[in-house]
């Protein structure tokens, strides 16, 4: 059961920071337009990788961002579209940059990620490599809980209700910029943000076809109301996108490898 209200705190002061973010893909799944639905985020002069997909590895490569760009990676769920590109970053991080980025990781996920995701491409036994902790500096972030990613750069974690009994979490930036990762709809997630946060910017995960399963339908998210559809920004969507253009109501199309920059 969520419990956004033990949080709630409306946000009130002045913006703070400009957070950046670049998409490394706007796509679905299994989108092959568009790579997958992953993003920098800059905030001050830290660079978070948000989700780490199959494709992250050639989208970073297309966009000319070098790993010595990013100092963290932060994981929302381990569905290979987001974690696929894990076991190149860790071993290019540590045989070609000699060093260990932060590994964000939701403490309700850290043990599924090694033993089901990444053990079996990264465990080295005679290195010692036995353990997220060889490749990364771990941290374990809780939920629902405000954690400083940098100097005036924070994020909350939400669980979403992504596919039924899999631990899948949103993020809240800076109080004010909601980002799903991968979500079935939640009126109440999006209300939540809105108008008990103050999230005026709202990055959601959109398929465009109905029925939905594991992800809010375009259809779903119309029926939001105008004045919180202007705040949202579609990704995540398939290849079919272009022939939605002009259908999204108030929403817009967010477009893999422009930056955007937000107040928050
Ligand atoms: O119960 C399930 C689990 C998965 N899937 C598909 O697999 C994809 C995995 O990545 P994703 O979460 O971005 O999107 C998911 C869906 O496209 C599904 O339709 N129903
Ligand atoms: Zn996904
Ligand atoms: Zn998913």
């Amino acid at each position: 059961m969520l419990n956004y209200r033990k949080t709630a705190k409306r946000r009130t002061e002045d913006p703070s920071m400009t957070i950046r973010i670049e998409m490394l893909g706007t796509g679905s799944a299994f989108a092959k337009k568009y790579y997958n639905n992953n993003a920098l985020m800059t905030g001050g002069d830290y660079t978070l990788l948000v989700d780490c997909g199959i494709t992250a590895p050639s989208a970073l490569h297309h966009m000319g961002v070098g790993l010595e760009k990013i100092d963290g990676i932060f994981i929302s769920h381990t569905h290979a579209d987001h974690v696929g590109g894990l076991e190149e970053i860790a071993f290019r991080m540590k045989f070609e940059h000699e060093r260990k980025p932060d590994l964000l990781v939701p403490a309700g996920i850290r043990r599924s990620l090694w033993e089901h995701t990444l053990r079996g491409g990264l465990e080295s036994p005679e290195d010692g490599a036995d353990s997220l902790d060889a490749y990364f500096r771990v941290i374990e972030i809780p939920e629902e809980t405000v954690h400083e990613v940098a100097p005036g750069f924070t994020i909350e974690l939400f669980q979403t209700k992504h596919v039924p009994g899999k631990l899948s979490y949103c993020l809240i930036v800076n109080g004010g910029l909601l980002y799903t990762a991968d979500t079935r709809f939640d009126r109440g997630l999006i209300r939540y943000a809105y108008h008990e946060r103050g999230c005026r910017h709202i990055l959601h995960d959109c398929q465009l076809i109905t029925p939905g399963t594991v992800h809010a339908t375009l259809e779903e998210l119309l029926t939001l109301p105008e004045d919180i559809q202007k705040s949202v920004l579609l990704m995540h969507y398939g290849d079919n996108m272009e022939s939605f253009m002009g259908k999204t109501g108030r929403m817009t199309f967010m477009k893999q490898h422009k930056a955007y920059e937000f107040d928050v």
